[in-house]
């Protein structure tokens, strides 16, 4: 299966994609892991992202886009891949559909992960990455409703929509549940 993650930074998409993973059996790939990575490593592609994770802004869509079609290209995200941060921009959306397109594929499920805002900054806080100062934060939420959220509407044949407040288990049963007539 090939499925996205859509959700406000807070509303559990690493800790979903870490659960449905193993069930589906597709590789998880998280940009934001990936740009981590790539910043802790002090990568080229680190040294350009670095600043952007730093204010909590998008890194630019060409850098991004060119990182996960060479992830996407690995044998591993061939059959299937659960994609969590990323498309977070129409341009970033649009490319991942010509990326699937040109092999004959395309995304078979888009999830929303819905969580009311207080119950994100709490989350956020808890977890306490460098990256999660109050004001990144905010900028993040920010840049969510502004850049992201219109690829709900991009998305509409193939979007399902979890409440994800409550338990991590729960939210990953009621995923697969969503998912189970779309494979
Ligand atoms: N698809 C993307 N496009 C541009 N920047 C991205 C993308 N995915 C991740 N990033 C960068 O990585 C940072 C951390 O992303 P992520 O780990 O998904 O955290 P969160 O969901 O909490 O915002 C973002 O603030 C952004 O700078």
């Amino acid at each position: 299966m090939r499925i996205i993650l859509i959700g406000p930074p807070g509303a559990g998409k690493g800790t979903q994609a870490a659960l449905l993973h193993s069930e589906l059996g597709v590789p998880h790939i998280s940009t934001g892991v990936l740009f981590r990575q790539h910043v802790d490593g002090q990568t080229p592609l680190g040294r350009q992202a670095g600043r952007y994770l730093d204010t909590g802004d998008l890194v630019p869509d060409r850098i991004t886009t060119e990182m996960v079609a060479q992830r996407l290209a690995e044998p591993d995200a061939r059959q299937g891949f659960l994609l969590d941060g990323f498309p977070r921009t129409l341009p970033q959306a649009r490319t991942l559909s010509e990326l699937l397109a040109a092999d004959g594929h395309r995304l078979d499920a888009a999830v929303e992960y819905t969580v009311p805002d207080e119950v994100l900054t709490e989350r956020l806080l808890s977890r306490a990455r460098t990256d999660d100062t109050p004001e990144t934060i905010r900028n993040r939420q920010q840049v969510y409703r502004t850049q992201t959220a219109p690829l709900l509407r991009f998305y509409a044949d193939i979007l399902l929509t979890v409440d994800a407040a409550g338990p991590a288990a729960d939210i990953a049963e009621k995923t697969l549940g969503l998912l189970r007539p779309c494979g």
